[in-house]
């Protein structure tokens, strides 16, 4: 599906189509209580058995001018006036598989008729203007999910950066893109601060010379607020839904050799006074299922590479057991020094992720001499250096910005002793895979026999299952809970199918009905994002937009807007998709439907999350959409979700060989693809399947 073709649309009449009722009380029930059908443990029994393509258009928002020249902050939406929508080249997520260095057209200035042309080839190569965001876009510019230097350059080579939406609480106006620039974050050129490493980079990054100040270019100034102090917000929380008990009952599996058999509570984890003070303060008081199988293995010292639902507490699941090994081996505060030398790197693609892995970390850290740091892209550099200058034990980073700091030589590895890629399947894949690969090739990395490397998502392609084998001791083992790939069951999923030139007005028509609760709205484009966000700001609905074009004060601040309810109403691009967990986030809607289906389970779990309720609805357009009918299929059917006639009409007759039987074949790795090359599995003493007998040697050879 492609952006939606608003010149039609003008003269296309609206197809009206059913648009669901929101019942509360029909809201909380769901179905959400049924078991996983499968032959395995459940987990609390473990206890005691133990692009889409988008071409170009003519015309944009604005007149004459594109966004990034004129914008539409002045402008406001009207449909009649609207020639057409311009076409966004690239989707959000394609951005973060170009690496490219150089200039940018668009966003800092662009002509209304210039659209971008598809792809990464248009973005330019090394050194040559990048098709994105008019500035300098260097190291790995535009890249959604970090964007780090290239973007935070981006914009301000034209001397003004786009002020933030302010159609936040009004619904009145929704700024964006504006070429007359606020200054907020701006462009102070070469006049910033830069930190430079000690000038004796034996390594770099692919982005040297991105913030690092190697090649001289607009710099980042952002420096984003600390975050509050005071011990209340720190063990800030939400409660945990009704339907959290119900997470016992489903199943885990566990692959791999020996396995330590799960544990029932905290108390069994054996960890020091200060870790369950923090435990007990964060509200936990109960395991949730990946976190009763996580934990006795990565404290036993195990690579583990574990696949559970989205909002089931994977973070936990990781940050607790290394902080108990770090207590357990005296860990000393680290000091003031140049270098540091953290014993634990965590890696997550986006920038708002990964700060959140790093607010977990201090809460659970609190009281001990374990300090984190995160640094992440689109931040001032030197305001990352200052911080980990400072210390660091735990060292939480986006990929790009954590190569750069590495090549200035502020980071050492040499003490890595845990390695976490949070949602590793999209760590791995080919936008992030090669910057994972340099990481553990880099310098003093210790090698994957002498760190222990988890890998944590909610899905885990069979592909990337594979490649995961070069991060990973050939003997690791792996955590399925539930199916894996597959979607929270607390989330009701409703797919309606809505054509292009309804999607609009379905839109608010639904969020009329949902009134104030908050949800989040995806989209396929940033471009795509900053309009349907105006567009609800017209139609007063108080909006707020996060995408990859924005600049990271303004991806915080609408988050921040978003989390605390002042707009009610998030769009997003998949930069939200992952890992993301916002209280209360009660209706996730897929405005588009994205390319993939582990894309849609990511969207979908950001509401109901921790045992809550929550709502997902997709507008499925036959048009462009027919390639996902089979796997949402699986993914409803799985999650025990109507299926409409419709979608399952459309499944069949877009068969697709090899995708068969009553689960529809193969969408998601439905095991560990060691699988494959091992005997059958049994179940051990704690009630979970784990592998009797070796893999096959020359299989496993092909893990290395
Ligand atoms: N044992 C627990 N008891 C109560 N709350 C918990 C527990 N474990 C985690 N939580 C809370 O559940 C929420 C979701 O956890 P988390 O963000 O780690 O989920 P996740 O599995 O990583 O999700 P995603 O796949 O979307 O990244 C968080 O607010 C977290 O604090």
């Amino acid at each position: 599906m492609g952006d939606e073709d608003w010149e039609a649309e003008i003269i296309k009449p609206h197809v009206s189509s059913y648009v669901p009722v929101f019942e509360k009380d029909k809201y909380s029930s769901g179905a959400n209580g049924d078991t996983f059908n499968r032959t395995s443990a459940s987990s609390s029994d473990a206890g005691e058995s133990n692009k889409r393509e988008n071409t170009p258009t003519v015309g944009s928002f604005g007149v004459g001018k594109g966004f990034g020249n004129r914008g539409f902050s002045n402008n406001k939406f009207e449909e009649g006036d609207s020639s057409g929508f311009w076409k966004e080249s690239t989707n959000d997520c394609e951005d973060n598989q170009t690496r490219s260095r150089g200039f940018s057209k668009r966003g800092g200035y662009q002509d209304g008729n210039d659209s971008e042309a598809s792809g990464p080839s248009r973005r330019g190569g090394r050194g040559s203007f990048r098709g994105c965001r008019g500035g300098f876009g260097l190291g790995r510019p535009s890249n959604e999910y970090d964007q780090d230097e290239g973007t935070q350059r981006a914009g301000s080579l034209f001397g003004s950066r786009r002020p933030a939406l302010s159609g936040a609480g009004n619904g009145d106006t929704y700024q964006s893109r504006s070429g007359s620039g606020s200054g907020r974050g701006g462009y102070k050129g070469l006049n910033e601060e830069v930190i430079t490493g000690s000038g004796k980079n034996s390594w770099k990054s692919e982005a040297e010379g991105g913030e690092s100040g190697d090649i001289q270019g607009p710099k980042v100034t952002y420096i984003p607020p600390p975050p509050p102090e005071d011990e209340d917000s720190i063990f800030a929380h939400y409660q945990t839904g009704i339907n959290f008990d119900k997470y016992d009952t489903i199943l885990v599996e566990v692959s791999g050799h020996d396995a330590p058999p799960a544990i029932l509570t905290f108390e069994e984890a054996n960890l020091c006074q200060t870790l369950n003070n923090n435990i007990a303060k964060a509200g936990y008081t109960k395991l949730t299922p990946v976190q009763k199988y996580s934990i006795p293995i990565i404290l036993a010292g195990r690579d583990l590479m574990a696949c559970a639902q989205t909002g089931s507490g994977k973070t936990a699941a990781f940050l607790l057991p290394i902080l108990a090994h770090m207590m357990r081996d005296g860990i000393t505060a680290s000091r003031f020094k140049e270098l540091q030398e953290p014993e634990c790197i965590i890696v997550a693609p986006t920038r708002e992720l990964i700060n959140q892995i790093y607010l977990e970390a201090r809460k659970f850290s609190f009281g001990t001499c374990v300090r984190a740091v995160v640094i992440y892209g689109g931040t001032q550099l030197g305001h990352s250096i200052r911080q980990i200058v400072q210390g660091c034990n735990i060292l939480c980073a986006t990929p790009g910005r954590l190569m750069d700091i590495i090549g200035k030589e502020k980071i050492g590895l040499k003490q890595v002793k845990y390695l976490v890629l949070d949602e590793a399947d999209r760590m791995l894949d080919m936008g992030f895979g090669p910057e994972m690969k340099k990481l553990i090739s880099c310098p003093g990395m210790p090698s994957k026999e002498q760190r222990q490397t988890l890998l944590f998502s909610a899905t885990f392609p069979e592909e990337i299952q594979r490649l995961a084998g070069e991060f990973l001791k050939s003997n690791y083992l792996f955590v399925a809970v539930g199916q894996v790939g597959g979607a929270c069951r607390d989330v009701q999923q409703t797919i309606l199918q809505v054509g292009q030139y309804s999607k609009r007005e379905k839109l608010v028509e639904i969020l009329r009905n949902i009134g104030d609760e908050r949800t989040m709205v995806f989209v396929e484009t940033k471009k795509k994002a900053d309009f349907i966000a105006t567009f609800l700001c017209q139609e007063k609905i108080s909006t707020t937009s996060i995408h990859g074009d924005r600049e990271q004060r303004e991806r915080e601040q609408a988050l921040g807007d978003f989390r605390c309810g002042k707009c009610p109403v998030l769009v997003a691009t998949s930069v939200a998709a992952r890992g993301l967990d916002i209280e209360n986030v009660q209706h996730v809607i897929n405005f588009d439907l994205p390319s993939t289906i582990d894309e849609y389970v990511h969207r979908i779990g950001r509401t109901g999350r921790c045992g809550n309720t929550g709502r997902a609805i997709s507008f499925f357009d036959p048009e462009s959409d027919n390639h996902l009918a089979q796997p949402l299929v699986k993914v409803l059917s799985d999650a025990q979700q109507d299926v409409p006639a419709w979608l399952e009409e459309i499944a069949f007759s877009t068969y697709v060989p090899g995708f068969s039987g009553s689960t529809r074949g193969n969408v998601f790795a439905s095991v560990d693809t060691r699988k494959n090359y091992q005997a059958k599995s049994t179940l051990n003493a704690a009630g979970f399947s784990s592998s009797s007998q070796a893999p096959n040697p020359v299989d496993d050879e092909s893990w290395d």
